[in-house]
């Protein structure tokens, strides 16, 4: 791995996610070939404390040259150095960083976190900046799961077309014909983002119960849905847009106001809208899915997971039904796509960023 710039066969790659919802960050190991998916290894975590996430959240939305993406990148790269470090046997580590901006048709995207600084302090090759070549190329720079998701259908032996949804923050979905014997081919994925997810909930319980979350989906159980409203939201032209397409944290504030609602009422409404984003964007699918498999956090919400499959018609399971861990495939997702950029193979394409070619990102910086 010192000077040669692709990787012969498998090799344990280490892979890191810090998501849109600022809990912290996650880290995977995978054995791979950037091709197929061979093993899972370990994974672990580490929160944010209070003051990083404060000290992030600054600098939302803003750029590379503001005080506050240098002190947010000053973060991102210590909280991944100290959890990177208590990992061993990897040859190569993917770091997505934290993504602090996302304007793929105006200013470009931006993940903060030097992935110079972390191949040196870890002694590591490091992948990172995986997004900013495909924005470059016109394509709109995520989601870029989806070809380590065609691996994960390949791996879990699935023969018909699929879908794996993750619910983070955002909500980003990938249809999947496994029948295709690679994620390059023509017609073998479709991925786009869905919608809000989590982060209108998470909102609104902080701002009525103090509480960052509603565990389980409890609160918005007891609560009515406005399918009026939820029918208003669904205008949105986000919703006309053809896939690919990708969300800012943001773009969809103001679009689900619940304000003339009960807490209960609204909390039940904005998790419903969240299912029925979801439920419009697989109008788009090529053909109906076999399965819907979930992961993200919001797989824990047992009511967004009802509203979902009675919205799609279809029993949502969590990724775990497949012998999947949900909380760290995003982490393996980068771990998988820096074997694919030291390999020189593809990370995205039409199907998946709507980039016009299939092409590859990412940056390799080596410790010496
Ligand atoms: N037990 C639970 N009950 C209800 N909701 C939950 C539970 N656990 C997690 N969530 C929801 O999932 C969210 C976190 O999801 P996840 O960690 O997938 O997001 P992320 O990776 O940061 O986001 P993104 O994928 O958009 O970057 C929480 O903010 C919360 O809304
Ligand atoms: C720009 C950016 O960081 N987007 C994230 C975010 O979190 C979920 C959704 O929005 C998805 O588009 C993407 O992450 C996943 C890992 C992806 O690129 O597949």
């Amino acid at each position: 791995m010192r000077s040669g710039a692709t990787i012969g066969g498998a090799v344990w790659a280490l892979g890191t996610m810090s998501g849109t919802s600022l809990d912290g960050v996650d880290a995977a190991m995978v054995l791979t070939d950037g091709e197929r998916v061979l093993d899972f290894g370990p994974t672990a975590y580490r929160p944010y404390t209070p003051a990083e996430q404060a000290t992030i959240r600054a600098a939302f939305g803003q750029w590379p040259g503001d005080a506050a993406v240098q002190a947010a990148a000053e973060v991102v790269e210590t909280a991944h150095a100290e959890l990177m470090s208590r990992f061993s046997g990897a040859e190569i580590a993917g770091f997505h960083g934290q993504t602090l901006a996302h304007d793929p048709r105006g200013r470009g995207t931006h993940q903060a976190g030097d992935g110079d600084l972390l191949a040196r302090t870890l002694g590591l090759p490091v992948v990172w900046d995986f997004r900013s070549n495909d924005v470059a190329m016109g394509g709109q720079g995520a989601p870029l799961a989806p070809f380590f998701h065609f691996a994960c259908a390949r791996q879990i032996g699935a023969d018909r077309p699929l879908a794996i949804l993750n619910l983070g923050g955002v909500g980003n979905v990938t249809w999947i014909d496994p029948r295709h014997g690679a994620p390059e081919q023509a017609g073998a994925l479709l991925a786009f983002d869905t919608g809000p997810a989590n982060a209108p909930l998470n909102d609104l319980m902080q701002r009525l119960t103090g509480k960052p979350q509603d565990e389980g989906g409890a609160f918005a159980a007891t609560g009515t849905v406005d399918e009026a409203l939820i029918a208003r939201f669904l205008d949105h032209p986000y919703f006309y847009r053809m896939p690919p397409k990708s969300l800012d944290r943001n773009d969809f504030h103001a679009a689900l106001p619940t304000g003339h609602l009960s807490p209960q009422d609204a909390a039940a409404t904005l998790t419903a809208a969240s299912a029925a984003a979801v439920a419009r964007g697989a109008e788009h699918f090529p053909t109906p899915i076999s399965r819907l498999l979930v992961t993200g956090g919001g797989r824990h919400n047992a009511t967004l997971m009802a509203e979902l499959s009675r919205r799609l018609r279809l029993d949502a399971e969590p990724v775990e039904a497949a012998g999947l861990n949900g909380d760290m495939l995003e982490a393996q997702a980068f771990a998988f796509l820096a074997v694919r950029v030291a390999r020189g193979l593809p990370t995205s394409g039409p199907g998946t960023t709507g980039v016009p070619a299939l092409i590859g990102g990412g940056k390799i910086s080596r410790p010496d």
